[in-house]
């Protein structure tokens, strides 16, 4: 088997997030949800949430789907990078996207949402890519679309080819060699304790220098920007004028009308190179001459992380085989 689903930007004006359209039970119930390779719960806003915290989201009605099962006994709590979160209760039932059918597949269903997700009404839940062993659910932790879909597709993969302002796409299954240019460069994987880990070889600002230093970090489809080592964000911010470090708006902020180096970054012997356009990523707010950067500082979270700024530049393979590998080309 093998299927492919769109990966749709959440607000066109600047990319905060993808939503992919999935069915859940019998009659089939559609939602958007967030694919997220940085976590391992796929979680839906529901008939069981809080009315007072559904504002517009879609909604999945177990007691209307004739395949839900409740997972009896079983909760859920989980909290994001950002401080957002969710926590409530587990049913199995059948659960598709881009015509791939996991049976039994684990929804578990928000009893409560933080206000971030309340208003954010394009986004309806989150599938979690990550490895199982993240999984929230108590007692007894439950695997991912991706690891119980995996035995029934044709390769134990699947790719993000995530786009600037654009619809892409997510494929399970196979890899199209047509959504990328030149060759896929595969790294390890370090599974532990969950998130898919890559070491990348090193870093260019514009057409500067390559600078050999290995920089560990995660993949993750749902982090909208991406986050390295203060010396690497140095370096590039440097180059920008005007560009200052903002305490007040927690990061690097910058003239809008500034032309923005681009900043490459290498896989292996091979390299990725993000265009500056996508480093700009918004204006601070609606009409404001500063905008606020794409590349940030990492030194507040413990972990470098490679969010769609980045994977937006590449064609990324998620390789579930044995070893997982993670592969990166150009596109
Ligand atoms: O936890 C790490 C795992 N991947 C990253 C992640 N971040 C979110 C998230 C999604 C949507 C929202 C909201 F809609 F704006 F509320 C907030 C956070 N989901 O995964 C960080």
């Amino acid at each position: 088997e093998k299927g492919s689903a769109p990966a749709i930007p959440v607000d066109p004006r600047f990319d905060i997030a993808y939503v992919t359209p999935v069915t859940i039970g019998t009659p089939p119930q559609t939602l958007y949800l967030d694919f997220d390779t940085g976590s391992s719960d796929l979680w839906v806003f529901s008939s069981h949430t809080l009315a007072s915290q559904v504002r517009g989201q879609m909604i999945y009605s177990p007691e209307k789907s004739t395949t839900a099962k409740l997972l009896a006994g079983h909760t859920w709590s989980i909290r994001y990078g950002d401080g957002s979160g969710s926590l409530g209760n587990v049913y199995t039932d059948n659960f598709t996207v881009g015509g791939v059918t996991v049976t039994s597949q684990a929804v578990q269903t928000a009893q409560q949402v933080s206000t971030s997700f309340t208003s954010e009404s394009d986004i309806h839940g989150l599938v979690g890519l990550g490895f199982s062993t993240l999984n929230t659910v108590y007692p007894n932790g439950q695997l991912t679309f991706f690891d119980n879909a995996k035995s029934q597709l044709d390769s134990p993969v699947f790719t993000a080819d995530l786009k600037w302002k654009k619809e892409g796409t997510y494929d399970f299954g196979f890899i199209d060699e047509t959504k990328y240019t030149g060759e896929i460069t595969y790294l390890p994987v370090q599974t532990d304790p969950g998130y898919w880990t890559f070491t990348s070889s090193g870093y260019a600002v514009g057409d500067g220098s390559f600078n050999q230093v290995s920089i560990s970090g995660i993949a993750d489809t749902a982090t909208s920007l991406t986050y390295l080592p203060t010396a690497v964000v140095t370096s590039y911010w440097r180059q920008v004028e005007g560009a200052v470090n903002s305490q007040y708006y927690g990061g690097y902020v910058f003239p809008c009308s500034s032309k923005l180096p681009s900043f490459t970054f290498g896989v292996g012997s091979a390299n990725i190179t993000i265009p500056g356009s996508y480093i700009n990523y918004a204006q601070i707010t609606e009409g404001s001459p500063t905008c606020f950067g794409g590349l940030q500082s990492s030194s507040g979270l413990g972990i470098n992380i490679w969010g769609d700024v980045a994977l937006k530049a590449a064609f990324v393979v998620f390789n579930g085989g044995n070893p997982p590998t993670i592969g990166w080309a150009r596109k």
